[in-house]
This record gives C-alpha cells, structure tokens and sequence, in this order.
C-alpha cells in the first residue's frame, strides 16, 4: 500500500497528521511556495514530535540556480530527516544535474527526492520524466510530481493519464521509489494507488482554512480510510 504523506507548516499541526494516520511528516513553509523552505527550528521540533514514531520529509525550495546555500542546507539536514525533497523550477537540463549532484553528494544517510512539476509547461520548467534522467545521472532515490501553482488545478488535471504511467514505469524501472502530490483529494487516491506510485501526498485537502490553515485529524483519517479500503 502506498505511504500517506501529509505537509505540515507548523509543529502544532503534527499530532493531528500522526492520530489521522500519515505515514510520513512532510514539513515545509508553503507560503514560500510549492516546496519552501521551512524554518530548522521548525524540522527540529517536528522531529522531536514525531519521535521516530514515522517518518519524516523536508522540502528545501523550490530551487531555481545553483546557489551555494544548497550544500549546507541538505548537510544540516542529513541523517535527522527521513526524506531531503528538491524541487527542480529549471529550464536547463544540465543546471538540474548540476544541482542534483550538488545535493546527492553533501547527504549520507536521507533519501533524495527529486521533485518535479505537473504544470511544468506553464513555467517552462524541465518535464516530470526528464526529471527522471536528471536523477539517474545524480543519484536520487526518489522522484516526485507536485504542482508548482496552488490555485486548484491538480497533478491529475494537468497530466495524461498515460504521461503519469510512462513516468511510474521509467522511473521504477530505474530503481526510484515514485510520489504524487499536487492539488490531490480523496477522488484520487484510487488512480494513484492503480497506477503504482509509492506515495501519495496532501496539504490543502486536509487543511481547515486553505493551504495555508491548519491540518484536520478527521480530513487525514479520511483519507487514511479511503487508502486502508483500497488495501
Ligand atoms: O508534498 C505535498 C504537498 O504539500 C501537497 O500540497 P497540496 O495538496 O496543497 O497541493
């Protein structure tokens, strides 16, 4: 069964995402944007909640050049969290694998997710499944599909279905694990589990007041209970 991931801005939000049933912390600042950076003081509190209970995640930007920050973010964070989550708002190919290398070789013990954005096309970001290349010469564990806009549209309504297969298949075929997030509700649950991605995540769904409230123990058992059904 796939992983439950919930992002939590705040470590005030992370009881109510543990007792609903998340399966990974995804901690971020999303009024920084799809992936932003959140306060360290903020992952450590959310660590010291969660206690090794489950597991955790941090989303570091969403990273547009290759600034020298980056190694010394992922090298703070490295073997506290779980999962290190890099978003790639490139437009060059060659920029995303230097950035990748950057980060794959500053981390040890994290995994490395490589995110990537369903409206990339929008932004004229590199695509979800050129992201994947990027990963196999950097060496990340995971790959993922976010949105980079919030306004409603989700990673379901931007990509074909058969674009969002060939990006599971390529990407599991080259030994990553896969996530979705992206504007998800519960309606998508079932195509993400049939089509074979490892994680599924949520913000704005299990959120009392907006993307930026605050996380609901009944919106994440709701979700948990529709993945438990599917199981
Ligand atoms: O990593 C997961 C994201 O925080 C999902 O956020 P969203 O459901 O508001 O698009």
């Amino acid at each position: 069964m796939p992983k439950l991931l919930i992002s939590v801005r705040s470590s005030s939000e992370v009881l109510n995402a543990l007792e609903g049933g998340a399966d990974i912390i995804d901690v971020k600042d999303p009024a920084k944007g799809s992936l932003g950076l959140p306060r360290i003081s903020v992952v450590r509190e959310v660590v010291r909640i969660v206690n090794g209970l489950k597991e955790v995640s941090v989303a570091i930007g969403d990273v547009r050049s290759n600034a020298a920050e980056l190694g010394y973010v992922v090298t703070a964070l490295d073997s506290f969290v779980n999962y290190v989550k890099i978003g790639f708002a490139l437009k060059s190919v060659e920029e995303a694998i230097a950035i990748g290398r950057e980060v794959v070789e500053n981390v040890r013990k994290s995994k490395i997710v490589f995110v990537s954005y369903a409206d990339y096309h929008k932004h004229s970001f590199i695509d979800p499944i050129t992201v994947i290349d990027v990963a196999i010469k950097a060496g990340a564990q995971g790959v993922m599909i976010d949105t980079f806009g919030k306004e409603g549209l989700s990673s379901f309504d931007i990509l074909p279905r058969h674009y969002l297969q060939e990006f599971v298949n390529k990407a599991k075929k080259n030994g990553f694990f896969t996530a979705i997030a992206g504007g998800l509700n519960k309606h998508h649950i079932k195509d993400a589990v049939t089509l074979g991605f490892d994680v599924i995540g949520f913000r704005s769904a299990v959120c009392v007041g907006g993307r930026n409230g605050s996380v609901s123990k009944q919106l994440v058992a709701e979700l948990r209970n529709v993945l438990n059904a599917l199981a």
